[in-house]
């Protein structure tokens, strides 16, 4: 029913960032890509500027140079006066806010992408940080129907002490786009392709959207992060265990009580004493060790979506 239908602003300007992280090479190589060349992402009713997030870190091909860019976008760094004593990324965090955002004004940009992988067998990941803008939950709608068979999750991370500052959080629809599994350092031309054709579905959305095009109510199927799951540590703060070979690479299956979770150098086996089934995901991802998370849980979801159109006025 017409009188249902959400009308939103237009959202004619969106970024899509890669090398937030230095060492997740296929943001990278798309956005240097589409620097060069950007017929593939241009659109007529979309600007779309493709943007290298931490260049020192691409250089480098490590994750950050001090701290990590995307944990940096904190109300406190934001308003931090500008200096040259400050940590690399927290300079660079003011810079992009200063450029896409400012962050929570009218002036942001409306959408950013930001892209990522990972070294866990996620597949295709959306990462979303509110379950109601139902402009991004429209769009992931969208992307999961023009994937298909290929599959494309989504995570939703509005977890009050789990959620973090991110670099896509100046904008006014932020989105992460995590695709795995890729070794830091290294690319897969599937990954590579995977991430490719996100990205072009989602600018074909949002061209759509700022068309004037409707889209009808739906339900989108989500996964809520839970709990952080740190590997067993012993009394140095050392690692003492593994991911069980049964977990491994298990992301978004589900984890159901007494299910092996880890295993001791030893050979013994650590179960999982939760109470119901979860679904872990980020299984084994090397950045997580510095963060002491050896996987996230996640609850499963089917969360409404309102019917969206551009307001025409
Ligand atoms: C492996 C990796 O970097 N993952 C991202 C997830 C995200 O963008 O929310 C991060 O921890 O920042
Ligand atoms: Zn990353």
């Amino acid at each position: 029913m017409s009188s249902d239908v959400c009308c939103l602003a237009e959202a004619p300007r969106v970024a899509i960032f890669g090398g937030t992280h230095g060492n997740e090479m296929s943001g990278i190589m798309l956005v240097s890509m589409w620097t060069k060349n950007d017929s593939e992402i241009r659109r007529s009713r979309v600007h779309t500027e493709p943007f290298i997030c931490n260049p020192r870190a691409v250089e480098k091909c490590a994750r950050y140079i001090d701290t990590d860019l995307n944990r940096a976008f904190t109300a406190e760094n934001l308003s931090m006066p500008a200096g040259d004593k400050l940590p690399y990324e927290v300079q660079r965090a003011k810079e992009i806010n200063q450029i896409f955002g400012p962050k929570g004004s009218p002036d942001a940009y409306d959408v950013i992408f930001d892209l990522h992988n990972t070294t866990s067998n996620m597949g295709s990941t959306l990462i979303l940080e509110s379950s109601t803008d139902h402009f991004n939950l429209q769009m992931v709608h969208y992307i999961k129907k023009a994937m298909a068979p290929e599959s494309c999750m989504v995570l939703l991370n509005e977890h009050p002490q789990l959620k973090y500052a991110t670099t896509r959080s100046v904008a006014k629809h932020s989105v992460g786009l995590e695709v795995g599994p890729q070794p830091q350092g290294v690319l897969r031309s599937n990954i590579f392709e995977s991430m490719r054709m996100i990205v072009k579905h989602a600018l074909d959305f949002i061209e759509m959207f700022n068309s004037g095009m409707e889209f009808p109510a739906c339900r989108v199927e989500v996964f809520r992060v839970h709990e952080r799951v740190d590997y067993p540590r012993d009394a140095n703060g050392n690692i003492s265990a593994m991911v069980h070979p049964h977990l491994q690479d298990c992301d978004w299956e589900p984890l159901n009580p007494s299910d092996p979770m880890f295993q001791t150098f030893d050979g013994r086996t650590i179960v999982y004493e939760g109470a119901g089934p979860v679904y872990p995901t980020f299984i084994n991802e090397a950045a997580y060790y510095e963060k002491h998370q050896a996987f996230v849980t996640t609850c499963r979801e089917t969360l409404s979506v309102n019917s969206i159109r551009k307001n025409t006025k």
